[in-house]
């Protein structure tokens, strides 16, 4: 866990929950939205950043990678989050790294550690180069590092991000942009604790977006039939994600919907509800108060829905 700077018991930053340890790219991803306006928090795993909001004034999630694709362990957290609030996205370049102990070579590596995201988006590499070893699911890719470099003797491999050579000793590079795709990007959400808290640092998003939670399993609708309520949102959807709602009723789940503003040509609004005053000067419905409509339709036909952010 970082230290807090306090003075005279005073918390002179906001802090920012990851996905630790230092090296991750959540910390990468963080770095580049807040620099130095914030504290930083390390966190264990995806759910426990989830559970720091509150106790911490923001948190970065992955979200979703453009190899892999979505961050399951993220959308599970998103099923239950009650309090935290979407407030923004960044999209981070990812170039993974093959590591391990000094003088290992890629012929002695029994193992490879890492997130499970990263070893998806090397599955290539590891069924060509490295068929034979074992892949060991970690909490995070610095996790996976900082168990290579703590463990004497060891014949394992982590995939991580290059910066991890600096954060653990004792370690060597053995192969750079191992990942499937050469084009590799992860989206973080940027979160707040709760609505009313703007984030410090303009986020550079050009367009309106929000997310909504629906559970459209109700006995008058069918489950697994979503069709009626996205069809009542009438806003623009970017992107639709599901779970199983684990109400053992079966094959009955928790939609995510991403919607986007199309017409946005808003500025950018410093986490302010999107859209707000701005979209009411182009004599245009603000962006928060149609998704709030849209969100009422679909209380209408019975759906459950939770608002998770806006930016
Ligand atoms: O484990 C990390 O470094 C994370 O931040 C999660 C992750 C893993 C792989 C790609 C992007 C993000």
């Amino acid at each position: 866990m970082t230290r807090l700077i306090r003075l005279n018991g005073v918390q002179t930053k906001p802090t920012v929950a990851f996905l630790g340890p230092l090296g991750t790219y959540s910390h990468q991803a963080s770095y580049e939205q807040f620099h130095d306006t914030v504290e930083f928090i390390e966190k264990g795993k995806i759910a426990d950043v989830f559970d720091a909001l509150g106790e911490t004034d923001f948190g970065v999630i992955p979200q979703e990678n453009t190899i892999f694709g979505p961050v399951v362990e993220t959308y599970d957290a998103l099923r239950g989050v009650e309090s935290g609030f979407i407030r923004g996205e960044i999209a981070l370049k990812v170039q993974h790294c093959l590591i391990v102990r000094k003088g290992v070579k890629i012929s002695d590596i029994d193992c490879v550690m890492s997130h499970e995201q990263a070893l998806g988006q090397c599955r290539g590499f590891l069924a060509k180069y490295l068929p034979g070893a074992a892949t060991m699911k970690m909490t995070s890719t610095a996790a996976a590092a900082e168990v290579v470099a703590n463990t004497s003797g060891s014949t394992r491999a982590a995939i991580c991000s290059k910066i991890c050579l600096k954060m653990f000793q004792g370690l060597e590079l053995l192969e750079e942009g191992i990942q499937d795709e050469k084009s590799n990007y992860t989206r973080f959400y940027v979160m707040a604790k709760n609505r009313k808290t703007t984030l410090p640092v303009v986020p550079v998003t050009p367009v309106s977006h929000a997310l909504v939670r629906i559970h459209f399993g109700c006995p008058e609708n069918n489950p697994g039939d979503i069709t009626a309520a996205v069809k009542a949102l009438e806003l623009g959807v970017a992107r639709i994600d599901r779970r199983p709602a684990l109400n053992r009723t079966p094959f009955d789940d928790v939609y995510f919907v991403e919607l986007r503003d199309s017409q946005a040509r808003y500025a950018n609004t410093n986490g302010v509800d999107a859209g707000g005053d701005i979209g009411r000067m182009n004599g245009k419905t603000p962006w928060h108060e149609r998704v709030e409509e849209a969100i009422e339709r679909v209380r209408v036909l019975g759906g459950e829905v939770k608002l998770l952010g806006l930016w």
